[in-house]
């Protein structure tokens, strides 16, 4: 299984793929095996200042996870089930993900807050069946529209604590993708100054609960090249998507990346 090296005290910058529904299970596999290579040569990832994930579709997580074992590049999925077990149609159990591979899994996505109706106390209950399996939950959090950061941060900061309030770990490690649901999908990302604004609050709002001392703020919403410099470190990384389906343009973020460390 795929290890993280981040040096303590060091932090490594983040960056994740989420891969939706985009590609099919052939071209995933060709793009992991890519990513792979670059994660397997790249001096800032093997030297663990660039930390990687990748959320690919669910039928392609067992390749994915052959691919990228014996890089530091962890796996995980898209969604999970509330119950690990039972009656639930169609339903994954966050057991299954651990067991096949996955190391992470990403929870309340706008995408599953919209189109499959996911309410704050589902959020809830699949943040808690991620802690529950071992998995570091990839919480997303973000405005509906565009508006003040003052405003943004105060969404951002109700979703949070609505999605952790049952989690009584200390110290855990968990993720917090800030995404602007107006800035998914488009063609630029949002404004460095709203989202330098915005995370800050949130990272400085999660660090005064000792639970979330070490929480990661990323930015996600079409970042892309140029994104991670535009914010210039005041982040924690990215949460990319439709940018990192070409390997190449992956591996200049990495380069950006380990040129800001
Ligand atoms: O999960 C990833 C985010 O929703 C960003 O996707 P995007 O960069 O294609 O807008």
């Amino acid at each position: 299984m795929a290890e993280s090296r981040a040096e303590p005290g060091s932090p490594p910058i983040l960056l994740g793929v989420s891969l939706k529904l985009y590609l099919d299970v052939e071209r995933t596999a060709r793009w992991a095996h890519d990513v792979a290579a670059i994660a397997r040569s790249h001096p800032a990832v093997t030297d663990g200042s660039v930390e990687l994930f990748v959320l690919p579709s669910l039928p392609a997580v067992p390749l994915v996870v052959q691919e990228l074992a014996g890089t530091p590049v962890r796996v995980g999925a898209q969604d999970l089930h509330w119950d690990d077990r039972g009656a639930y149609t169609g339903a994954v159990s966050g057991q299954d993900l651990r067991t096949v591979g996955c190391a992470l899994v990403e929870v309340g996505h706008a995408e599953r807050r919209q189109i499959f109706g996911e309410t704050d106390d589902v959020i809830g209950a699949k943040v808690a069946a991620a802690f529950r399996n071992g998995l570091v939950p990839v919480l997303c959090v973000g405005e509906h529209e565009p508006g003040s950061s003052t405003d943004a941060a105060h969404v951002c900061i109700s979703q949070i604590e609505s999605a952790l309030r049952k989690v009584q770990i200390a110290d855990a490690e968990i993720i917090i993708a800030y995404e602007p649901e107006w800035a998914i999908g488009q063609a630029e990302a949002a404004s460095a100054d709203h989202v330098r604004a915005v995370a800050a609050t949130l990272a400085d709002r999660l660090r005064q609960d000792p639970r979330f001392a070490t929480v990661r703020v990323v930015y996600g919403g079409s970042a892309q090249p140029g994104t991670l410099t535009d914010l210039r470190g005041d982040v924690d990384g990215l949460f990319l998507g439709r940018y990192a389906h070409d390997p190449a343009e992956l591996a200049r973020i990495i380069d950006e990346a380990a040129a800001l460390r």
